[in-house]
């Protein structure tokens, strides 16, 4: 499903967040959000999931109107992972995922069945399917996140919006939840601070700063050592992965000496 955002602006507590900010997915594409800190990344997802409304601007999921239609309605298209986990929440794991079923609960509540055998699936689709049993609170973040994530496939979602999804996983996980995502073929919009990651399994990325985007195209394009000095103060020495062919970012401080053999 097609992702339009146009002429984006958000305010918060009365300071500008976002302004102009234009962003077009097309279908089965995978858009990393790039920027520093506070460059908002998150309130742009915010803002294309409903959750924080834009004094200006539009989002359309498909040929749905975001901010013109009920959060059941956005709900029955897009799936969201937030860094804000809930971790009190004294339900099992299985229960957890199942939530994910209930923007397309019927009033009958038919379908019980199915949900559970999908909520299953989801789990294994994320490797947790050993922790089916277990409550919520006693995960560890990494356990949690994967849960999370196979709650919003369980949502079957035609657009997924993950902030930040790598965040508490250790390395394996990291790549298997992006790859996980590819592989899905859904629309993914993800907000990601790993640049080589990012250039690893996107097929464009959208570079924020300040609120605007500075740029946005494939992966080579948006990430120069020019721009990466520009919009985050780091050098940067851009080189091919030797398996992949993809980008590789090393990175240092302006002021790291070189190595004397190297320069
Ligand atoms: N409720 C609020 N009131 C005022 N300012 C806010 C509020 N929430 C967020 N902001 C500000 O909006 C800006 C954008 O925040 P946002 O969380 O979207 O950035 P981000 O790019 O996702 O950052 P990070 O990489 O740190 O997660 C930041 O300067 C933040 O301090």
């Amino acid at each position: 499903m097609k992702v339009h955002a146009h002429d984006i602006g958000v305010k918060l507590s009365g300071h500008p967040v976002l302004s102009g900010v234009d962003l077009d997915v097309q279908p089965g594409e995978v858009v990393g959000l790039l920027g520093p800190n506070g460059s908002g990344k998150s309130t742009l997802l915010r803002a294309i999931y409903r959750a924080v409304r834009p004094y200006a601007g539009t989002v359309h999921l498909g040929d749905l109107d975001v901010w013109a239609s009920s959060p059941r309605a956005v709900a029955r298209r897009s799936a969201v992972l937030t860094q804000d986990n809930p971790t009190e929440l004294e339900l099992t794991v299985l229960d957890v995922v199942l939530l994910g079923r209930v923007p397309h609960r019927t009033l009958t509540g038919r379908g019980h069945r199915e949900d559970t055998a999908l909520a299953l699936d989801c789990l294994a689709q994320v490797g947790a399917s050993h922790l089916e049993q277990r409550m919520l609170p006693t995960l560890s973040g990494g356990e949690r996140q994967r849960v999370m994530l196979a709650r919003a496939l369980a949502q079957q979602p035609k657009v997924l919006l993950l902030d930040e999804p790598t965040n508490h996983l250790d390395i394996a996980h990291q790549l298997d939840l992006l790859a996980l995502v590819r592989r899905l073929g859904v629309t993914a919009i993800i907000a990601l601070h790993d640049l080589t990651l990012a250039a690893a399994y996107c097929d464009r990325l959208v570079l924020l700063n300040e609120g605007r985007v500075v740029t946005a195209g494939p992966p080579e394009q948006v990430l120069t050592p020019e721009r990466v000095l520009s919009v985050y103060g780091v050098a940067c020495d851009v080189l091919v992965h030797p398996r992949t062919g993809r980008l590789l970012l090393a990175l240092t401080q302006t002021d790291t000496p070189v190595k004397e053999s190297i320069a």
